[in-house]
């Protein structure tokens, strides 16, 4: 009998096909085990934590700590165990043969989103956290290089039901045989990139690709540089590069923490929801704007005033603006005190006292102690011999006995110490001390500053050109912009902040802990001695310091929640996105935050769109650490088809032709198209061009892209597709994607500001599906080629 390739087709099809029903039912027999494991472990942490909670405080030290940490420990876990309810198990790694044999795997390995062991079973794993190292091959194992793995399979699950199998034969010489179930490496990863966009970031836990990896687990020391174009995973990989770095120093981050900063409060509620769905809630996500506690920027600058707050120079300016304020008398300065005549303070002895405070080279709230107690010495010498020698004007002649000297010294030192005290207290001298050298709070200093024109002229005097100084005035009572806080932590530096109180009540605390750590350990100790002395000692494994970290991360509050309180607080690791937005100034502020300079910084410097941000990563670095810093480039796009990215790559052309678009890992079929509307009422098209796409996504999202010009008319006329439709500025979409995104104006968008063909890149690059450009005015140079391949209406 002979057999067609049809029917061979048909029937290794059908083959494929059951084995691959085989597969999920085995599979889905291994996953409810794990969900029931899961369930198990929830309800002995649940009955630990409560357990531990209800513990009656016996006032032992070693009990007390040892409930505190327990009680934390379990809050956390039980935290955790929530969050991976959905996806809990998303892979698979089988070996070969003599990756077994050496006996340091076991087959299969599941992968997936939390650890868990089977304690019966001397804690055999049955599910590995993507984050240990020996899950690394899911990751990273290719059929060039295959570690051992013989497979990789990918799970699919909807609630706790395993709806697919895709697996991926690596070790084809033995295996290439196998059930066919097709070598389907990327079918997972194009079906999380199909998948229709929520308008919050999804993990990417189950399909990271080998490039990211490597990133996602770089050491967590020094400064690291992600640079990559749009869409090639760098929000995904520095998201998750927080929580394995939380996996794998977890002790040093919980008690330091780390901050994850974003360009804008709408890119961190997209973003807001990755760290906890990977049960990591640890973490501070903030904009520079948000980085000082209690401080609302909720004001806006214009884009050119923007650029001048966060020019480097404007550290100059605000040193020079308090220095301003340390001032001296023209020649005299008088000081009508109560009960007492008349005291003055010349211009010489008032920039003695200033050069002594100035020498301290402390901050000048602290210095001010100096710059006053030399003051007071110079009035109350004053005020004494005043004194005297009105005494002795008044006093009739008296011989002096033979030991008398006439020094014409009437009071001593105690009399002396109370002249000084009244003084102290005397209204017109604080006044006048006031004046000299006050008090200032940053906000108090900055307000004066940008709001008296003749403070800002001095303080920018050579340093700024006259009409950037007058673009920084405004008028008083205004609200504090993003710009403005760089501004003001650079000042809380320069002035000092007067947290003598606070730091006093830290010290305390912080003394407290120490002893009863200490005491911990005096107990654990006593315990030991009963020991074998070959055993480990307790003060080899733990130290006071250590204990009282823990005890302090045990604390109600985790290191995230209490560095928002702090604006001093150092993190542990900081990660910046959209990293070439930041100005110099934002720099500056950053890296007060984080010394050890363990940091990773992603972003694209072909997106930058702020007149203030970079296009030179290591401009960017160098004033902080010169030349040691690593970079690493992310290539492939996983957000934009590939019919996109042609239209984009002609825009990144034509800003310079060096530069490549990352390549789409994808196409969809669907060009892009174009159409045009009235300038003066564009409302008439965009009405019925979004309820199109609305009606192409099928229930996705759809954005439309706008100048800043055409936001208000725009945005009346896609009110009432409301929340699936956003009305965006560049600057508010960056980040972002849409499954469908139309860009209105692109002209207009180009021209709006310095960075414009950066801007229109941006915006073309937000699409997962579709593309549409509206134009209501010349199509702009760079688009033409791609105009003319685009479908002319949709
Ligand atoms: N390995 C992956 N598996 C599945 N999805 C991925 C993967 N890598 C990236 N993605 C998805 O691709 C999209 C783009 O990722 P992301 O936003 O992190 O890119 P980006 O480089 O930050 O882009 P942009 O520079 O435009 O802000 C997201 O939807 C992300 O979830």
């Amino acid at each position: 009998m002979s057999v067609s390739a049809d029917d061979r087709a048909t029937e290794t099809g059908n083959t494929a096909e059951t084995g691959k029903t085989t597969a999920i039912a085995e599979e889905q027999a291994y996953v409810t085990g794990l969900y029931a494991a899961l369930d198990a472990e929830r309800e002995l942490v649940a009955r630990r934590l409560e357990d531990s909670l209800r513990a009656v405080d016996d006032g032992e030290p070693q009990a007390q700590a040892e409930r505190e940490t327990a009680t934390a420990t379990y809050s956390d876990r039980m935290a955790q165990l929530k969050t991976v309810e959905q996806g809990l198990c998303f892979g698979r790694l089988d070996f070969t043969a003599d990756r077994l044999a050496a006996g340091d795997v076991e087959s299969p390995l599941y992968i997936g989103r939390l650890g868990l062991f089977d304690e019966a079973d001397d804690y055999r794993p049955l599910l590995i956290d993507w984050r240990a190292p020996v899950a690394r091959p899911f990751y990273l194992a290719t059929a060039a290089s295959p570690d051992g793995v013989r497979r990789r399979r990918h799970l699919r699950t909807l609630t706790r039901r395993v709806v697919g199998v895709d697996d991926e034969v690596l070790d084809l010489g033995e295996d290439g045989d196998s059930d066919h179930l097709g070598l389907a490496g990327e079918a997972a990863l194009l079906s999380a990139l199909e998948r229709r966009r929520t308008g919050e970031m999804s993990d990417i836990v189950a399909t990271i690709q080998a490039e990211q990896d490597r990133i996602i687990r770089a050491d967590m020391g020094g400064v690291l540089v992600v640079q990559g174009g749009p869409g090639t995973g760098k929000t995904a990989v520095a998201l998750h590069r927080a929580a394995y770095l939380l996996y794998t120093h977890r002790r040093q981050l919980t008690t330091r923490g780390v901050l994850v900063v974003g360009p804008n409060s709408t890119f961190l509620r997209y973003i807001g929801q990755v760290l906890p769905s990977l049960g990591e809630t640890g973490v501070l996500l903030a904009t520079v704007g948000e980085l000082l506690p209690g401080l609302e920027a909720v004001g806006t600058d214009t884009p050119e005033t923007a650029e001048v707050k966060g020019r480097i120079v404007m550290a100059d300016v605000l040193a020079r603006a308090v220095r301003d304020r340390q001032t001296v008398p023209d020649d005299v300065l008088p000081i009508e005190v109560e009960d007492g005549d008349g005291l003055t303070l010349d211009r010489r002895t008032c920039e003695q006292a200033r050069e002594k405070a100035r020498a301290t080279l402390k901050p000048h709230n602290a210095a001010r102690r100096v710059f006053v107690d030399t003051l007071l010495d110079a009035l109350a010498e004053q005020a004494v011999a005043r004194l005297e020698s009105s005494v002795l004007d008044d006093v009739p002649e008296i011989p002096l006995t033979g030991d008398e000297a006439d020094d014409g010294v009437l009071l001593d030192e105690r009399d002396h110490a109370t002249i000084r005290q009244e003084l102290a207290e005397d209204r017109a001298v604080l006044a006048a001390l006031h004046e000299l050298w006050p008090k200032l709070t940053p906000q108090e200093l900055l307000a004066d500053v940008l709001t008296d024109a003749g403070r800002l002229a001095s303080a920018t005097d050579g340093l700024l050109p006259d009409g950037d100084r007058d673009g920084l005035l405004r008028s008083p009572g205004s609200w504090w912009t993003p710009g403005d806080v760089p501004l003001l932590d650079e000042l809380a530096e320069l002035l000092g902040e007067d947290d003598t109180e606070a730091r006093q009540r830290r010290e305390r605390r912080e003394r407290e802990q120490r002893a009863y750590a200490e005491g911990v350990l005096h107990v654990l100790e006593q315990d030991d001695e009963i020991l074998d002395e070959d055993q480990i000692r307790v003060r080899d494994v733990l130290d006071a310091e250590m204990i009282a970290e823990r005890q302090e991360a045990s604390s109600n509050l985790t290191a995230a929640q209490r560095a928002a309180k702090d604006r001093t607080w150092t993190f542990g690791h900081v990660i910046v996105d959209e990293a070439q937005e930041l100005s110099a100034m934002d720099w500056r502020t950053l890296m007060r935050r984080c010394p050890s300079r363990s940091m990773t910084l992603v972003g694209d410097v072909s997106q930058t769109g702020s007149r203030g941000g970079t296009s030179s990563w290591g401009e960017v670095l160098s004033p902080y650490v010169g030349d040691r810093w690593r970079l690493r480039e992310l290539t492939v796009n996983y957000r934009t088809p590939a019919e996109v990215m042609e239209v984009a790559a002609g825009v990144l052309a034509a800003i310079d032709p060096e530069l490549r678009a990352p390549q789409s890992v994808r196409d969809t079929g669907v060009r892009p198209w174009q159409s045009c509307a009235d300038r003066s009422d564009p409302a008439a098209t965009l009405g019925s061009v979004v309820d199109g796409e609305l009606a192409e996504v099928d229930g996705g999202t759809v954005a439309v892209v706008v100048p800043e010009a055409l936001v208000d008319v725009t945005f009346d006329s896609v009110e009432a597709a409301a929340d699936r439709v956003s009305v965006l500025t560049v600057g508010r979409a960056k980040g972002l994607e849409f499954d469908s995104v139309v860009v209105l104006a692109p002209d207009e968008i180009i021209a709006e500001s310095p960075r414009g063909p950066n801007d229109l890149y941006v915006a073309l690059t937000r699409a997962t599906q579709r593309l549409g450009i509206v134009h209501t005015g010349p199509v702009p140079a760079a688009l033409e080629p791609a105009v003319s391949g685009a479908e002319t209406t949709r």
